[in-house]
């Protein structure tokens, strides 16, 4: 789809399964799937790759895919009848937006920040989180570079006259980057991305961070961020949001930086307090500035950046040496597509074998593939509270039956439990799936099965029949 299509969305239609290589198959593994794959419903939101839809519609899933995030009440409309939803940064799915998900096993964040969801939450109801942690990395960093080099020479200021007709040739003021030096707050997959970028540049790096870390290059971390605030010429960010980040920088911190310095926010919007960032810009303490990321953003293309938005946005607009953009740091043809492939593989994965290796709220567990020597073999998937006895009462439920390999793993509140139990009939896989998920401690069970040809008739269309007795609870039964 296009960048800047509105009001547009596209509804897939499921496509016989695609082959894919992943490490699950090999020549004698089997492919797992819900039974009924073509009623999983997938709802995909702001503009995300071709590529994921590519991938979720040939898994057989019926895709809806929208340019633009949604309203909240259209968005809680949605939600009610879809299994997995994959949003980017604006869409918010708050505890009261999750709990009309009765149906959600699964959100994919094409991004790379997770702020914008109530990860505890979705524990709390089995849905598993996954984002993409570095695929846009480069992209940010590339931004970044370019917007010292703006700033350095004024370039902002001086493409927008050039616009209105005024030849304004300067030097006063405007400087190379080489020798100058570079903060980065925040030395993670973007920030040490930037380090090396900006040393082959000639720039001289310091970063500060909260966990200690191998500098890159040359570069060298300093213990305090008042450190790192006065010894830079260019101080940018790149932390997650989180209870720490918030309102990071105010005046304490830019009465720290240079005079004559500039700062620059690709992070989250609320990590710069924007008043702050005025009187240091019209106090000219600060030489200049790049924001990428505001406390509130426009829902989508087209729509205003205005005080009715942020109260300060038209004091903001009047700023000399001020580049803004409006959350474009990820946003590149290679990026994009990067993040599809790698969030929709998650995501499939996650819907047909359970694993939850890379989930961002969840225990990460995974077991090797069912092979062609297990015959009649389901996957049985169990999201439970994390309380003492369960395991205990689960095993004596499996102890019945043929256990080839077994995995659990508990992060906080939340266990979740993968088996592979071979040689079932129809009888034991409604026994197995009643005992499980009528367990006090329930949140999710699920159970997924191989639909080779050799087993079809024994599982598949078993598995056909007992979507149809229990559903729609056998995807979404879950204790409140
Ligand atoms: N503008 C845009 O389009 C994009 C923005 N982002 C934002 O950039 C952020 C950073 O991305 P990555 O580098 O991939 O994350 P990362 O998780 O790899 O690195 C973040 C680093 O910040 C550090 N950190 C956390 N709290 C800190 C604190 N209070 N003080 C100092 N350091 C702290 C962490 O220890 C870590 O090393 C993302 O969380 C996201 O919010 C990411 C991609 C695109
Ligand atoms: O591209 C997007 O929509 C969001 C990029 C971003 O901020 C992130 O990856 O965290």
């Amino acid at each position: 789809m296009a960048q800047g299509q509105v009001n547009q969305y596209q509804l897939v239609s499921p496509q016989p399964n695609l082959k894919r290589s992943s490490s699950f198959t090999s020549t004698h593994a089997k492919a797992l799937k819900p039974f009924a794959s073509g009623d999983i419903k997938i709802l995909l939101l702001e503009n995300i790759s071709q590529a994921a839809i590519d991938i979720l519609s040939g898994e057989g899933y019926q895709v809806e895919a929208h340019s633009k995030s949604l309203s909240d009440d259209v968005l809680i409309e949605k939600i009610r009848d879809v299994h997995c939803i994959g949003i980017r940064s604006k869409t918010k799915l708050t505890s009261k937006v999750l709990a009309e998900a009765k149906k959600l096993l699964v959100i994919g964040c094409f991004c790379i920040g997770t702020n914008q969801v109530d990860l505890e939450a979705a524990a709390r109801q089995g849905i598993s989180v996954f984002n993409s942690p570095f695929s846009n990395s480069r992209s940010v960093a590339e931004l970044v570079i370019g917007e010292i080099i703006f700033l350095s020479r004024q370039l902002g200021d001086r493409n927008i006259e050039m616009h209105q007709g005024i030849w304004n040739k300067v030097s006063a003021n405007c400087y190379e980057i080489r020798g100058k030096t570079l903060g980065i707050i925040g030395y993670g997959h973007i920030g040490s991305q930037l380090s090396v970028l900006a040393e082959s540049m000639g720039m001289t790096v310091y970063f500060y961070d909260i966990i200690q870390i191998m500098p890159l290059g040359i570069a060298k971390q300093v213990s305090t961020l008042h450190e790192l605030l006065e010894r830079a010429d260019f101080v940018t960010l790149h932390v997650p949001e989180t209870e720490d980040t918030k309102n990071m920088i105010g005046d304490a911190e830019i009465s720290k930086m240079k005079k004559g310095s500039y700062l620059i926010n690709a992070s989250r919007g609320t990590v710069v307090q924007i008043p702050a960032l005025l009187k240091g810009l019209q106090s000219e303490h600060l030489r200049g500035a790049a924001i990428d990321v505001y406390p509130r953003e426009p829902r989508s293309n087209g729509q205003n950046f205005n005080d009715e938005l942020n109260s300060w946005a038209s004091e903001l607009l009047k700023c000399k040496n001020l580049i803004l953009s409006p959350h474009i740091g990820g946003s590149t043809e290679e990026a994009q597509r990067m993040i599809g492939i790698e969030v929709a593989t998650a995501l499939f994965k996650y819907i047909n074998y359970g694993t939850s290796i890379g989930a961002v709220n969840f225990p990460e567990i995974d077991l090797r593939a069912i092979q062609d020597t297990e015959k009649n073999s389901i996957r049985v998937l169990f999201a439970h509270q994390n309380v003492p006895g369960v395991l205990k009462e689960i095993n004596q439920i499996l102890a019945d039956h043929n256990v080839e390999k077994q995995h659990s793993d508990s992060r906080g509140e939340i266990a979740y439990m993968m088996a592979d139990i071979s040689d079932v009939n129809e009888d034991d896989i409604r026994k197995i799936y009643d005992t499980i998920s009528s367990a006090k401690a329930n949140i999710l069970t699920r159970i997924t099965a191989s639909q080779s040809p050799a087993d079809k008739i024994k599982i598949g269309e078993i598995g056909f029949e007992l979507v149809k007795l229990i559903s729609p609870a056998f995807l979404s039964l879950r204790c409140t």
